[in-house]
């Protein structure tokens, strides 16, 4: 029987609520199984270079990553975020270990090439090493991946969280059942973003569509979405958006995404 594992997102909003952060933390330490975090942490990077006197700039979500931007985000996904998570799971007795994409060749990615705009120093995933993941699965370490791969030439690159999340899901759904968990502020796709308890229990694609005419569906649950279709196209069992409190067994409120 192929053995389970998960693979849970952690959006920014939460990173930046210490409170809930915690609380979050713990849920993942107790978690049972297999499974690797992947973090965001766009928020902070923005507050950091905002300090720095760099100026963010953001088209469809993504960040325009140019060479003194690279330095920010380097310092905040791989470095105080990373170090944080992982010091605070191992408070909670699991054993994590803080990766980039270029720790152990996890995440190897190609620059994207510049079309209608220029986004310098972001990464479009080519492979995950999933036999370097699996190892370390293996022996009894909890990867904890930030936003960042590597071109192999010794280029990192800024690839955003969601997307890490769906390619290590896609990729180590040859070895494993796996399940994608996005987990932000809120309890799921809602039908009324002013409303936290409508949630929609399931997204398929001609559903999805409809939502995305009425505006239902906007800003950053956009990319999200695009990404967990992705993943269920290419083998991931199930992918769910829900709250960071999603984790815990009794809580059954969340959003399922089916093709
Ligand atoms: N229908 C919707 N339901 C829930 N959130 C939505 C919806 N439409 C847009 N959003 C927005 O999408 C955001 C989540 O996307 P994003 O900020 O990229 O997530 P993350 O915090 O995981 O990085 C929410 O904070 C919310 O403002
Ligand atoms: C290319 C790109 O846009 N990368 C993202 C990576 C961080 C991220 O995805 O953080 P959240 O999940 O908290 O939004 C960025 O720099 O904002």
């Amino acid at each position: 029987m192929t053995q389970k594992l998960s693979i849970i997102k952690i959006g920014g909003n939460v990173i930046e609520n210490k409170t809930e952060l915690s609380k979050f933390l713990k849920l993942f330490a107790d978690f049972d199984g297999f499974k690797i975090l992947v973090h965001g942490g766009g928020k902070l990077a923005t507050q950091l270079a905002t300090k720095l006197g760099i100026e963010s700039k953001m088209v469809d979500g993504r960040r325009i990553t140019d060479a003194e931007t690279l330095e920010v985000i380097t310092m905040v996904y791989a470095g105080l975020t990373n170090k944080n998570i992982v010091a605070q799971l191992q408070a909670n007795k699991c054993n994590a270990i803080g990766l980039s994409g270029a720790d152990g060749n996890a995440i190897l990615a190609h620059k994207r090439p510049v079309e209608e705009i220029d986004y310098g120093f972001a990464g479009d995933v080519d492979g995950v090493n999933k036999k370097m993941i699996s190892k370390l699965l293996k022996a009894d370490l909890t990867p904890v991946f930030c936003a960042m791969s590597h071109d192999g030439h010794g280029q990192l690159l800024n690839t955003n969280a969601d997307t890490i999340a769906a390619e290590v899901a896609i990729h180590m759904s040859s070895f494993y059942d796996t399940t994608l968990y996005y987990c932000f502020e809120k309890k799921g796709v809602l039908k009324d973003i002013s409303d936290e308890d409508s949630v929609i229990a399931q997204i398929d694609n001609p559903s999805y569509t409809k939502l995305l005419s009425e505006g239902i569906i906007a800003d950053g649950m956009i990319p999200k979405i695009d990404n967990c279709f992705n993943a269920i196209e290419r083998g991931v069992e199930k992918v769910c958006i829900g709250h960071h409190s999603m984790l815990d067994s009794k809580n059954e409120l969340f959003t399922t995404i089916t093709i």
